[in-house]
């Protein structure tokens, strides 16, 4: 079912710190920042040439990125995001095996204008899995 990894998500404290980091420290393809209000985050892709990370930074109220950001001061690895076919089909194949999808279960459009749902990820090993449907 799931199959080629699209990015890993990384949340930021500081954006402008973590652009100039990656591009200049690391050399990287940092692209520009996006804002995601129906997320509530503000998203910078930097591609590789087998996948993209992808930097989080909180958009107005309620950001989930801010309670993470509470949590973990210096930021870390947010969340995975695999690829599926089909994502209303992967989505009642997890509900079916007791997997909890986040929200309302519906799937919404992400940072690449494509279908995305996340997972708990107490049901994942402690790990944030987002699915996009390409
Ligand atoms: C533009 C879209 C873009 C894209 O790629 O297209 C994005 O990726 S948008 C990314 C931002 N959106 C989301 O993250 C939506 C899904 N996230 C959520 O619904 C919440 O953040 C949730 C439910 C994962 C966590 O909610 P909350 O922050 O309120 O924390 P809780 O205390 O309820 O968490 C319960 C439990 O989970 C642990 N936790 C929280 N966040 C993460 C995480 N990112 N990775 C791993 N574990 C996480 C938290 O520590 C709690 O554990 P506990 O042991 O109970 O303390
Ligand atoms: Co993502």
């Amino acid at each position: 079912m799931i199959g080629r990894l699209n990015h890993v998500a990384i949340a930021v404290p500081d954006l402008g710190a973590a652009i100039a980091q990656y591009r200049d420290a690391l050399g990287a393809n940092v692209g520009d920042p996006q804002d995601e209000p129906d997320h509530g985050v503000t998203v910078v892709f930097i591609e590789l040439p087998n996948t993209k990370i992808e930097l989080l930074y909180p958009l107005g109220e309620g950001s989930p990125i801010a309670a993470f950001l509470e949590k973990n001061p210096s930021g870390g690895m947010h969340h995975v995001c695999y690829e599926v076919d089909d994502i209303i089909a992967a989505r009642d194949r997890l509900k079916d095996s007791g997997a909890r999808v986040l929200g309302d279960g519906e799937p919404k459009i992400g940072a690449h204008g494509k279908p995305v749902l996340f997972l708990h990820p107490k049901d994942f090993q402690g790990t944030l899995v987002e699915l996009e449907q390409v």
